[in-house]
């Protein structure tokens, strides 16, 4: 993996959204969000239920279309492009529903997501052996040694760094991750934090996320929503220090701001 582009200062832009507006049924879903992640960030986003995540993550990888607003990757516009062809741009994401295939093993999972990447003339020839990026993508998700076991046996937590490692395969510069730790034990979640760690040193990362004390271990730059617009942003001290956020989390739950 590579540090390059890790110089301090200010990271090369990735991602640049401005003045976004959903609306579904005149609900303002999403109230002229602007956010700009930089290239290598591991960016979390967070807010309370209904805060206009998940709605926003479907206007960047095109399954909602915004009723106003930019959404700019590496300076192309996303709004208004299909679903697939934002996916070859470099953006990958999970659903909070699995896509896992059960009965097909670990690494034919991994060959599977890799393969949209490959020529048709290669899909059409049989290959041997395990490809470049499957075994890479593998090693970085801890599973090299239950490649040939059917996926259908993975524990929550495996089957969760499976997903990500289907999105590694497809090589995205962008990884957006829709709370990847939800349901996990503490020991894999502390594994997903160092793997989200290594991640983000060659691709930039969003994660949505609730869990609070996940957030204060492993976030760098964090965003927070609140009935569709950004409320706060900036590292996880300052975030948690602000008072805006104190009073968003404790209208909804007091134990997790206050912790
Ligand atoms: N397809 C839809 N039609 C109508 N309303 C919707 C639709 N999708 C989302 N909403 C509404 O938009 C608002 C934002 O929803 P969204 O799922 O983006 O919130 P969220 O921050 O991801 O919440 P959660 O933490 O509960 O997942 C909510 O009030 C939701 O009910």
């Amino acid at each position: 993996m590579s540090e390059q582009g890790k110089a301090p200062g200010p990271a090369e832009e990735l991602l640049r959204i401005r003045g976004l507006q959903v609306v579904f049924d005149g609900f303002r879903a999403l109230d002229g969000v602007d956010l700009t992640v930089g290239k290598g960030e591991l960016r979390f986003l967070i807010g309370p239920n209904g805060a206009g995540k998940t709605t926003l993550i479907d206007v960047i990888t095109g399954l909602t279309r915004p009723a106003a607003g930019s959404v700019k990757f590496g300076g192309v516009e996303l709004v208004g492009r299909k679903e697939h062809k934002i996916v070859r741009l470099g953006i990958g994401r999970t659903f909070q529903t699995s896509v896992v295939f059960e009965e097909l093993t670990v690494v034919e999972n991994l060959d599977l997501a890799a393969s949209f990447r490959r020529p048709l003339r290669s899909l059409l020839r049989q290959r041997r052996g395990v490809d470049e990026v499957v075994a890479q993508a593998l090693e970085t998700i801890g599973l090299t040694e239950l490649a040939d076991r059917p996926a259908g046996v993975l524990s929550h937590g495996q089957r969760q760094w499976l997903e990500i490692g289907m999105l590694l395969a497809q090589r995205p510069k962008l990884l957006l991750l829709d709370e990847p730790v939800a349901g996990m034990s503490r020991d894999e979640r502390e594994r997903t934090g160092r793997l989200l760690t290594e991640i983000a040193k060659d691709h930039t990362v969003i994660v949505v996320e609730h869990d609070m004390e996940f957030l204060r271990r492993y976030a760098s730059q964090v965003t927070v929503l609140h009935e569709g617009k950004v409320l706060v942003e900036g590292d996880v001290a300052q975030v948690s220090a602000d008072p805006r956020v104190q009073e968003v989390y404790l209208g909804r739950s007091g134990k997790e701001a206050a912790a």
